[in-house]
């Protein structure tokens, strides 16, 4: 509900009319005066921030010189004070082009009570702040009691006043939450645009347009057409901004959630989703740094996406402490570099993977062991020089593991044949730990079999006796590296990779995978799995990322047993066991190393972006890492191109767990102008019909234009998509993305070659999450027949321009005389 109110009040905070007639922006002469008064707060800030690094400078300087004085704590945090005032500064003259970017001018508070910043607390106005207009006045009367300005950081004067308000802080809230419905104490809120440390300009909205204001006993002036459309009217680049100026309402909600379960929230294209949910980033960081700092994880669903988003939490001032990973990248190590085709790609996101890799985990232990074969006959073991040795290999399996197992021990042979071990195994492999952990307990069993077919426990009738020699016998095998050149190849330490490449063999999976996957599906995934080396280095799709976590989880970390170092009895005369390796010395260390890795993985707070297109597999990679996080999953499943979202629902859940959830809608579309937006809206009819589309804040007047190619012949697609993007090119200043099916990719990169760097040719599904200002869209229904999700991806594609929007028909279109595809027509 409040989520509803919000966005109404979003709505109208960019329509309201002004009602009344303060003195608005009726020349430059107001509009520089009012640049004039920001640039001498802005200066003021510059140097009470320099006046900050000289403090601490000096402070440090004075530690120096004092040497001892303060323990090596307080220095170190004096260090600190002084490295992060410059980074600041630092940040403040070179990279923030806004640094200083709005100001409310606000009511009397009603209890007169101020917060922490030094700000008045009060949301409400006090009884008194608002008087009837004198004689003649329509409206009534007020005077600004406060004004306050809102940064990227917070600073503060010498006397501990707010000189700038941290847009994070509570007392930041009005400016993005008031509206003129619910205006608050806000009657002016303005947006100010610098660079470095120049005022460029500002742009006001008055929420309470009814009220004649003073400020200083002047009228309030009022300057240009409020903030927000500025800021979408603006020219897009290859990097996403922030949008910290213009937060609307129903957004700010969102971003200033409390972290302690899950925050959901669902909305259309270009409802500012990504931008809230990196803002909420840096929101959770300002709220409680000591526990997320360096543990919130963003889950992006391409590299492009990731690339696109990536300036925008440094440009908050959060830079390094937010890990954004495309979900092709969150395993150390893998990195996706190609798309499976859309079968394969069902196949290998379905929760089915799980079942098979588990059976492939297991079945791995009996494939032929990678590298060198083992020097000998891999089974043959004696303790005794005397004992005899059959030929090598002799009752192996060619290329498979040992099927027999012999020793020599009490001068005698024993032998364990190929049924004897396949039962050890069964036996080892009971329960669903992970393989490689079950390596000692296989281990163990082999040695016990040995000891039993030995006759060990008939020769020894006094128990302790039988324990001695059972010790002894186990501990003369184990030393042997022949047994240990044995449990390598019968039980090898698999690795996620080799597994992953073992399933590239399509007689072999299809054994695995029986009542799993049918024959077809079982060819499929090991044909596009052929790409990998035996060692399973080699080019990986982003949905093999997800099965090697999977399969890193089914099969554990290797346990082999660290070799203890034997003592050598001289050692010991002469105090020599003192001594340690190099090795010896950093296992601790890197114990905990690799456990610190392992807490690495496990986030304080993760956000999903895009979350529609997790597939089930994914959910269970991105779930493991945050078992103990709080989450934001941002989404529109109207635009997911996985098939079956009910089976990623599950899975959803299942990562999320039992935390209770608060869910948001985003409403309102900022992107698209209602030109593109309804076009689009088609298209979702027909993928989801009934569901609703956010209402386009803007119009621009410029509508879809349809470009069939002038005979219909395909042959011309090139040049014809070509002359299309520059036509664009022409009309746009910033720009310009031509969207394909997945299939003409490489394709349409060589059509628009020479073309220059504003223009971009994506995938279908790359183009996720990213905008410009105009995009060609080909052949429509080419996309939509790519996948059984095809509409919801063509909706997409549909959804990516600011400001202009062509669409090529291509064969399978069928356009009217109009050139209007089939799809998109009323
Ligand atoms: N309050 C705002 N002020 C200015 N620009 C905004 C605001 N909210 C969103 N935008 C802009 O609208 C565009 C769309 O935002 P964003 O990409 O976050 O939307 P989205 O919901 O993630 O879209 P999609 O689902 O299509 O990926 C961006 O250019 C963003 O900067």
């Amino acid at each position: 509900m409040a989520a509803q109110n919000a966005t109404q009040n979003a709505t109208r905070n960019v329509t309201h009319e002004s009602r009344t007639a303060p003195p608005r922006d009726v020349g430059d002469g107001i509009r520089d005066r009012e640049i004039r008064i920001e640039q001498t707060h802005l200066d003021r800030v510059y140097r009470r921030l320099e006046e900050k690094i000289h403090e601490a400078e000096f402070l440090m300087d004075d530690a120096a010189k004092r040497g001892q004085v303060g323990t090596p704590g307080a220095l170190a945090e004096r260090d600190a004070q002084v490295f992060r005032a410059g980074v600041h500064l630092n940040r403040l003259n070179s990279e923030f082009e806004d640094f200083l970017f709005g100001r409310i001018d606000l009511l009397l508070g009603k209890d007169g009570e101020r917060g922490p910043d030094g700000a008045y607390t009060s949301v409400e106005p006090a009884d008194d702040a608002i008087r009837p207009g004198e004689d003649g006045e329509a409206g009534d009367r007020a005077e600004i009691a406060e004004t306050l300005h809102i940064g990227r950081i917070g600073v503060l004067d010498a006397d501990y006043a707010p000189l700038v308000i941290d847009w994070r802080a509570p007392a930041a809230a009005p400016f993005y939450r008031s509206t003129p419905v619910a205006p608050g104490r806000v009657v002016r809120r303005r947006v100010i645009r610098s660079k470095g440390r120049r005022v460029l300009g500002v742009e006001d909205d008055l929420m309470r347009p009814e009220l004649t204001a003073t400020l200083g006993g002047e009228a309030l002036p009022v300057v240009g057409d409020g903030a927000l459309m500025a800021a979408l009217g603006q020219a897009r680049g290859h990097t996403m901004r922030d949008i910290v100026a213009s937060i609307q309402a129903e957004q700010d909600l969102v971003i200033r959630a409390p972290a302690a379960s899950v925050t959901e929230v669902e909305g259309g294209p270009g409802t500012g989703k990504t931008a809230v949910a990196l803002h909420r980033a840096a929101y959770l960081l300002y709220q409680d740094r000591r526990r997320y700092a360096g543990g919130i994880l963003v889950v992006s669903p391409t590299p492009l996406l990731v690339a696109y988003t990536e300036g925008v939490l440094p440009s908050l001032g959060e830079e390094g402490q937010v890990a954004i990973r495309a979900v092709g990248s969150l395993v150390e190590g893998a990195e996706a570099t190609t798309y499976d085709e859309p079968a394969v790609a069902r196949i290998k996101g379905s929760s089915r993977m799980t079942k098979l890799l588990r059976k492939v985990a297991r079945g791995a232990l009996e494939l032929p062991p990678a590298g060198p074969a083992p020097a000998d006959d891999g089974g043959q073991l004696t303790l005794d020089d005397a004992a005899a040795a059959d030929a090598p290999g002799r009752g192996e399996r060619p290329g498979g593991p040992p099927e027999r197992l012999r020793v020599v021990a009490f001068g005698s042979r024993i032998e364990l044949d190929a049924e004897e071990l396949r039962g050890i195994r069964q036996n080892a492999l009971g329960g669903t730990a992970p393989v490689n952990l079950l390596r000692p307990r296989a281990r163990r069993l082999l040695l016990d079999a040995l000891w039993a077919r030995s006759g060990g426990p008939r020769r020894y009738t006094d128990p302790e006796l039988a324990a001695e020699a059972r010790e002894g016998f186990d501990e003369d095998i184990s030393g042997e590296d022949a047994f240990a050149d044995f449990l390598d190849a019968w039980w090898p330490e698999l690795t996620p990779r080799s597994v992953l490449a073992a399933m590239a063999d399509e007689k072999r999976l299809g054994r695995w995978s029986r009542r799993v996957l049918n024959p077809r599906e079982a060819r499929l995934v090991a044909r596009s799995l052929a790409r990998l080396g035996p060692d399973g280095q080699g080019p990986l799709s982003v949905h093999d990322v997800a099965l090697l976590d999977e399969l890193h989880t089914v099969l554990g970390p290797p346990a082999r047993p660290a070799k203890t170092r034997e003592v050598d009895p001289l050692d010991q005369l002469t105090g020599l066991e003192e001594l340690t390796t190099f090795a010896d010395r950093s296992a601790p260390r890197r114990g905990r190393a690799d456990r610190a890795e392992q807490e690495r993985a496990d986030y304080a707070h993760i956000i999903v972006d895009e979350a529609q297109d997790l597939t089930p597999m994914q959910w269970r990679m991105v779930g493991r890492r945050g078992r103990h996080a709080t989450w934001t999953v941002v989404g529109d499943p109207a635009q997911s191109s996985w098939s079956d979202p009910d089976e990623a629902a599950q899975a959803r859940d299942e990562a999320l767990g039992t935390r209770p959830r608060r869910r948001f809608t985003l409403t309102v579309n900022y992107r698209n102008p209602a030109e593109i937006a309804e076009l689009a809206a088609k298209v979702l009819a027909l993928a989801m019909p009934g569901a609703p589309s956010p209402r386009a804040v803007r119009s621009t007047g410029a509508v879809p234009r349809f470009a069939p190619l002038p005979d219909g012949r395909d042959g011309d697609l090139a040049h014809h998509v070509r002359t299309e993007a520059a036509r664009l090119l022409d009309e746009v200043d910033g720009t310009v993305g031509v969207v394909v099916a997945m299939g003409r990719r490489e394709q349409a990169r060589r059509w628009l070659a020479g073309l220059g760097d504003r223009v971009v040719a994506l995938g279908s599904l790359e183009a996720k999450g990213l905008e410009y200002d105009a995009t060609v869209v080909v052949s429509p229904a080419e996309i939509a027949d790519e996948s059984p999700a095809g509409l919801r991806v063509l909706y997409v594609a549909l959804t990516r321009a600011t400001q202009r929007l062509t669409v090529v028909p291509g064969e399978r279109d069928d356009p009217d005389r109009d050139g209007v595809p089939d799809l998109l027509r009323d």
